[in-house]
């Protein structure tokens, strides 16, 4: 089949059944559910433009092994313009929605072509489960499909392992095989999109420890499989609310969701790795799993950060507080972190690892420090737009109030901005910072950004004990080198 239009991506989500929990009821209709609407439309809107003149070589190719066009998430970059046009991807999906989508299609699509790519890894194991990851690739690639995922444990007890939790189905893990397949039992966490996607695929960040065999697992399965309930949290917008008063919360809010899993079938075909607490903790070095998403995220990061800057100074000029040198070094430390993100990124595509399959793998060390950047860099853009607007975002009135013919002339008046700025344009303005550093949905982003990754501080950590092993601090040696061919008598006459 190919690329889907939004319109056949609303129909499949219409045509399953899957278990989701709202606010204390299940929902029936996931498609009419006024909290879903708006982000399945954001969504449809990307699949769209798969099919529109103007994006569409820019963000898909046609697939050598099937000749129907598909997304370039499915590429397996082998040149460096086949990992740039990856970029562009990256880039207009993250346009289209200003970065505050953090699990747009191509994500997952991208984790899953690493798999794919790097199944290889699998055959060592198993060659079934390289297999079935190799197949499941194409059968999303070809039905475009829209996959959520949940790779950690729920956080009951951090500081006890999986098996050593208080009951052995607190975490996800194998019940029993069947001649079908294997039943899972047990909770994962985090499921951003759950909702509105596709299929679920499930594996972990590394950890597992001997005894924990039962929880090394990866599959994927249909979102709407029998047993698997989607728990979401509690929304933060109510789809109703205006787009006037929230252009930016009533519009790109991505639900979270617990996935509780009631001893569910994952057939034997869907099944990439199971009982083996090795291959699960290598999983994700070895596959690339972690790093090709990083090129995606990264870009994503990089507009996200670049739409928080713009909204800062367009903020600043607003009400004109950008005449004063403490405002404009809040704004030029934002600029100056944007513009560090972006070389950045330029430089991981330019500093290309090849694999041996001749797959190419954007620069580790740029694209883990944006990874290590970011939340830092995205919470301090929000504090800088707090700083900012200060009060003025405490005065902004409804939709409705600007509308009131009695209103009209203090509307105007009083909630003009510098010259030229008017009522409507500065509330607007100040409504849209709003959503992004006072709302609810602006906390969820900035936690989005704090921990999408995984934990910023055992993150950090592991990137510096790689770091340590490529870098023999050779300097030191060259500057320590003066005490070798000399005694320390004659090292002090030269001093
Ligand atoms: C908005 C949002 C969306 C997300 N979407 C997804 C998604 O779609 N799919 C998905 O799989 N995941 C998703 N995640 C989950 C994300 O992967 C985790 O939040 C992240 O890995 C951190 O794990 P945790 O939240 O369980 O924190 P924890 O690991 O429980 O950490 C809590 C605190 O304890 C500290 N801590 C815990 N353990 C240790 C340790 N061993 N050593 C030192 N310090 C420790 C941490 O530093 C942290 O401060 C999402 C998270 C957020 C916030
Ligand atoms: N956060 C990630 C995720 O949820 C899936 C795959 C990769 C990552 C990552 O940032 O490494």
């Amino acid at each position: 089949m190919g690329i889907r239009t939004g319109d056949q991506y609303i129909r499949g989500l219409g045509s399953r059944q899957p278990e989701i929990w709202l606010q204390g009821r299940m929902v029936t209709n996931v498609c009419e559910e006024a909290v879903f609407r708006q982000p399945i439309y954001e969504i449809a809107k990307l699949y769209d433009m798969q099919h529109d003149e103007k994006y569409q070589d820019k963000i898909t190719h046609i697939c050598q092994e099937t000749g129907e066009r598909v997304n370039n998430a499915f590429l397996v970059a082998k040149t460096p313009e086949e990992l740039q046009a990856k970029r562009v991807l990256y880039e207009t999906y993250a346009e289209a929605t200003f970065g505050l989508m953090g699990r747009t299609p191509d994500f997952l699509n991208v984790v899953l072509t690493s798999l794919y790519s790097n199944a290889s890894f699998l055959e060592r194991y198993n060659p079934q489960w390289a297999e079935n990851a190799k197949n499941y690739y194409k059968y999303v690639r070809d039905q475009d499909l829209f996959l959520t995922h949940a790779i950690i444990n729920p956080q009951n007890d951090r500081s006890k392992s999986s098996h050593e939790q208080n009951d052995a189905y607190t975490h996800l893990g194998a019940v029993e095989e069947t001649p079908e397949g294997l039943i899972v039992k047990g909770a994962k966490m985090l499921a951003t999109l759950a909702p509105i996607t596709d299929e679920v695929i499930i594996y972990s960040f590394p950890g597992f420890q001997p005894g924990d065999e039962r929880y090394a697992l990866a599959f994927a399965i249909p979102i709407d499989t029998p047993g698997l309930r989607i728990i979401c949290r509690e929304p933060m917008q109510d789809g109703i609310r205006s787009v006037y008063d929230h252009p930016l919360a009533s519009r790109f809010e991505e639900m979270d969701a617990l996935l509780v899993f009631h001893d569910v079938l994952v057939p034997w075909d869907r099944l990439f790795l199971y009982n083996n607490v090795e291959a699960a903790n290598l999983l994700y070095p070895k596959t690339g799993i972690g790093q090709q998403p990083a090129h995606q995220t990264g870009v994503r990061g990089l507009l996200k950060l670049q739409f928080a800057t713009e909204v800062a100074m367009r903020l600043a000029d607003s009400i004109g507080v950008d005449v004063y040198p403490n405002v404009q070094n809040h704004l030029g430390e934002l600029a100056q972190s944007l513009e560090s993100v972006r070389a950045l990124l330029r430089t991981a595509e330019l500093d290309y690892e090849t694999l041996p399959s001749g797959e190419l793998m954007p620069g580790y060390v740029q694209l883990e420090t944006i990874r290590g950047l970011l939340p830092k860099l995205y919470p301090r853009a929000i504090e800088v737009i707090q700083i900012i607007g200060a009060g003025g975002f405490l005065m902004s009135p409804t939709d409705s109030d600007m509308e009131h013919p009695d209103l009209t002339e203090d509307m105007e008046k009083f909630y003009a901005g510098r010259k030229g700025i008017s009522g409507t344009d500065r509330v607007r303005l100040f409504k849209l910072a709003w959503d992004l550093c006072g709302e609810a949905f602006g906390q969820r982003l900035l936690q989005y950004e704090r921990y999408y990754t995984g934990d910023p501080v055992r993150k950090l950590a592991i990137f510096y004990n790689n770091y340590k092993k490529s870098h023999a601090c050779t300097m030191v040696d060259d500057a320590l080198s003066v005490f070798a061919t000399k005694t320390a008598s004659q090292t002090k006459q030269v001093l």
